[in-house]
């Protein structure tokens, strides 16, 4: 459905983007996961057509991006981009308009649209008067207006309250379920593992790995991380390095991975003699995996 190919941006002197490729399947949730800068908005801006890649290609539903594949897509930005003078209903008669919903459909679709966010009784309503999460939502709501193919989501879920936020996420199942293909960024790595069902992590431009979730936890050998507060840390990580555990730090607290599962006495024998204040055992998740990808230790 989408087909990203060997990307490569600058601007100016800057590189930005690096070889990225990428494909997308029909009925596909993917998670574009990165830190700040990394390149997500400018993957999306290309594969958008509001800049143009130095190297590279993207097809939509097997077409070079133009007008035509414009049609395909449907986009949630960054940054709302909404008429504040206008009505919600106002906005998405406009957009749908300009991505050619034939007008026979326009208004069960900013219905249906409005009902998918949860914006039924705003639809009279001056966008300007609307809150930020609802703002938010109704950008969601322009963005599938269409009903397009591929639909693009960056950072759907800031600054949305915890009740919208699910509200989203069951709206996002429901466009998978329809077969839409969906590309999402996101700094919420929770909003990533239950929606997405594979994951890209990008760092300075590259695209350093990607896979379902079961393949990414390849990339750390460990069945479980197990994360120790005591007052004699070096006490800790030297009885971890005699049995060969790696040794990371999460949120700033001392943790090993285990490469085996091991009983909780086990696990207190490794660290015998170790003033142990508390010990607590998790599985390898997606921020653990997140975290060795893009950060360096
Ligand atoms: N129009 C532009 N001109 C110059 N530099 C740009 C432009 N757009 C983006 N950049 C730079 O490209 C890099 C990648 O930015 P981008 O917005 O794609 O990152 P991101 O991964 O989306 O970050 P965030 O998570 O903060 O949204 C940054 O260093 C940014 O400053």
């Amino acid at each position: 459905m989408l087909d990203i190919q060997n990307l490569s941006k600058t601007f100016g002197p800057r590189r930005v983007l690096t070889d990225v490729t990428l494909r997308l399947v029909p009925g596909e949730v993917y998670g574009l996961l990165g830190p700040n800068g990394a390149g997500k908005t400018t993957t999306i801006n290309l594969l958008s057509g509001l800049i143009r890649p130095d190297i590279g290609r993207v097809l939509i539903a097997g077409e070079a991006a133009s007008d035509r594949t414009k049609s395909y897509l449907g986009i949630m930005p960054q940054q709302n981009l909404l008429y504040q003078s206008l009505t919600c209903g106002e906005n998405l008669a406009f957009f749908g308009k300009i991505y050619g919903l034939p007008s026979s459909l326009r208004s069960q679709r900013i219905f249906t649209c409005l009902k998918a966010v949860n914006l039924e009784d705003r639809v009279d309503s001056i966008v300007g008067a609307l809150s930020g999460g609802m703002q938010r939502r109704l950008s969601l709501a322009v963005a599938i207006v269409h009903q397009p193919k591929l639909v693009v989501l960056d950072e759907p879920t800031t600054g949305l309250d915890i009740e919208a936020r699910y509200d989203v996420w069951e709206l996002i199942r429901q466009l998978k379920h329809q077969g839409v293909t969906v590309l999402l960024t996101t700094h919420l790595l929770d909003e990533a593992e239950r929606l997405c069902d594979r994951i890209g992590f990008l760092k300075q431009g590259h695209l350093l790995a990607q896979g379902s979730l079961s393949e990414l936890r390849a990339y750390i050998p460990a069945q479980e991380v197990v994360t120790i507060q005591t007052t004699d840390e070096a006490a800790a990580m030297a009885k971890a390095k005699t049995y060969g555990l790696t040794q990371r730090r999460y949120d700033g607290q001392l943790a090993f991975w285990l490469p085996e599962r091991l009983e909780l006495r086990e696990l207190l024998a490794k660290f015998e003699g170790c003033p142990i204040d508390s010990i607590a055992r998790s599985p390898v998740t997606l921020e653990h995996i997140y975290l060795e990808m893009t950060s360096s230790f």
